[in-house]
């Protein structure tokens, strides 16, 4: 009896436990908030508002924050109050303070539950590193992304971009976002590395499929309700089968990356000692230019989770960026043509110059991540410390984020905001509204964490679409396919956008 009843007192004392953690501990930090005049929009019990992000089944689960200015009561608040599990969630949507955010990043750390798995067997790169070791690594790496370093880029990405097109198995059924995620993995494996990935078999596969197939496979390890909570110094422990497989198959794919790595160490400095330029620099030859011997295992790692970074920052983004592109493009198919006339005229061996003189394509870029970016939102932030965005106080502890997106589809900035028309940067008049309200239009974030990739996105966007146009002729958009949203590696197409392509006649 007496031990039915400890049971029964101590199941009573989690069902407290639970109910002060996530709710009235949840609610008093909410309050906080709400006292200083901040509207709160939704309490979620204990996952927070990640149970919409989370939620597959929602035909866009990044709506709420998509569309809180086109609710009238919420429209004219700072900020979206909600909680992420235990603790106040604040998303900024006054442009001000989302600057102030961005101004201030030194006061936040990222939320890793989302990334853990990946953190713990890819390392953290650069997009997840904090403080000094950061600003280290970013200093070291936006010498890869110098105008003059980007501009060199031009001739492999066209390369690669026409080769991996020429690839295409089957013309009728074309998978719009896996096709381009495709070629863009192959040109990072190319600008970062060094390596040409034709070179290369890793488990029999391309190495962008085995690091996807890898990284598949870390996501549903980590789903497990086990890995979940006991995270990675249990699993690799490999006490289960299971952790033994993952941690093996890791092992094994960063062995291969790493012997990749190894061949471009050998043939730069080769090069070097020849005094014979790559074609293009990359991290390794950099690296060797600044005086690094690359004869220690560390260094190697550090390469190696760097470019496991830069591919991941890199390929989603891009791809799903260039997937709405060319929707867009298909559902107006009289800007199709106007690309296609600007495409058309290029010359064969066109030049950096030449690209930037495609002032239509460019305007669809724009138009594309002003409307439905890939990162609409950006990583959650913790708060480290006490301190103000504006007016508010912000506590340590608090989760912040920011609704870029919110701004960028928003009526008070972007007249009919939700309709694709590339020529309100044509005519300048969204320029003007930026120039007035600079933190209204975002889509490669700002302050010191900004997209470090900004330009290379936007000439790797700009030749990949060149190469599609110069190839094929405008597809029929399905008559089945319909327009929905969903959160995996970034804000991408939920249904898959399948094409029937015909080559041009030229081609
Ligand atoms: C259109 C495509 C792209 C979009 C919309 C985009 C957007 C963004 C945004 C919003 C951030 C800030 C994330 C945050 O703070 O939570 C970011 C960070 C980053 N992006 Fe991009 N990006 C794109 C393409 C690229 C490319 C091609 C690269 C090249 C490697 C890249 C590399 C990075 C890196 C390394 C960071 C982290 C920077 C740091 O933490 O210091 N991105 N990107």
């Amino acid at each position: 009896m007496a031990f039915l009843e400890l049971i029964g007192a101590s199941i009573l004392a989690f069902i407290i436990f639970l109910v002060i953690k996530y709710y009235v501990l949840t609610k008093m930090a909410m309050r906080f908030y709400a006292n200083q005049g901040i509207k709160e929009y939704k309490y979620y019990p204990v996952t927070g508002m990640a149970k919409e992000w989370m939620d597959y089944s929602s035909s866009d689960n990044l709506k709420t924050i998509k569309y809180i200015k086109f609710d009238d009561k919420f429209k004219g608040e700072d900020a979206i109050l909600s909680n992420l599990l235990d603790r106040a969630l604040l998303i900024f949507t006054n442009p001000n303070l989302i600057n102030e955010f961005l101004q201030n990043q030194q006061n936040y750390i990222k939320f890793e539950a989302p990334v853990v798995g990946f953190k713990q067997f890819l390392g953290n790169g650069i997009a997840l590193e904090e403080g000094e070791k950061w600003k280290s690594k970013r200093k070291f790496i936006s010498k890869l992304f110098k105008f003059d370093v980007v501009v060199n880029y031009l001739n492999s990405i066209r390369k690669i971009s026409k080769m991996m097109l020429d690839r295409v198995e089957n013309d009728s059924n074309f998978s719009v976002q896996k096709s381009f995620e495709a070629i863009n993995s192959a040109i990072s494996v190319q600008i970062f590395m060094g390596a040409n990935i034709d070179d290369y078999k890793i488990d029999g596969k391309n190495p962008y499929d085995a690091i996807d197939t890898m990284c598949f496979e870390i996501f549903q390890h980590y789903l497990n309700l086990i890995p979940g909570i006991l995270g990675e110094r249990f699993v690799k422990l490999k006490l289960r089968k299971s952790d033994r497989i993952i941690c093996e198959k890791v092992q094994y794919v960063r062995q291969q990356m790493k012997n990749i790595i190894l061949d471009t160490i050998k043939r730069e400095k080769s090069h070097a000692e020849q005094n014979k330029e790559s074609e293009n620099i990359n991290i390794i030859a950099l690296l060797i230019k600044e005086g690094h011997k690359l004869d220690e295992e560390k260094e190697i790692i550090d390469i190696l989770e760097l470019t496991f970074s830069l591919y991941f920052a890199s390929r989603d983004t891009l791809a799903s960026v260039l997937t709405m592109m060319l929707y867009y493009l298909i559902k107006n198919p009289d800007y199709f043509k106007l690309v296609e006339k600007e495409v058309l005229s290029l010359p064969q061996n066109y030049s950096f110059s030449d690209i930037q003189k495609l002032d239509f394509l460019q305007a669809c870029f724009k138009e594309t991540i002003r409307i439905n970016t890939s990162a609409p939102i950006l990583f959650t932030r913790e708060a480290k410390v006490d301190h103000k965005i504006g007016n508010y106080n912000i506590q340590k502890g608090t989760y912040v984020n920011v609704g870029l997106i919110s701004n960028q589809i928003d009526e008070t900035y972007f007249k009919d905001p939700l309709t694709f028309n590339p020529n309100r940067w044509l005519d300048h008049s969204a320029e003007n509204i930026i120039k007035e309200n600079p933190f209204v239009y975002l889509p490669f974030s700002g302050g010191m964490r900004n997209c470090i990739g900004q330009h290379l996105a936007n000439l790797q966007a700009k030749i990949v679409l060149v190469e599609f146009v110069k190839k094929y002729q405008i597809p029929q958009m399905p008559n089945d396919f319909v327009l929905e949203f969903v959160i995996k590696q970034n804000y991408q197409i939920k249904n898959p956008l399948i094409l029937n392509l015909t080559k041009r006649q030229a081609y």
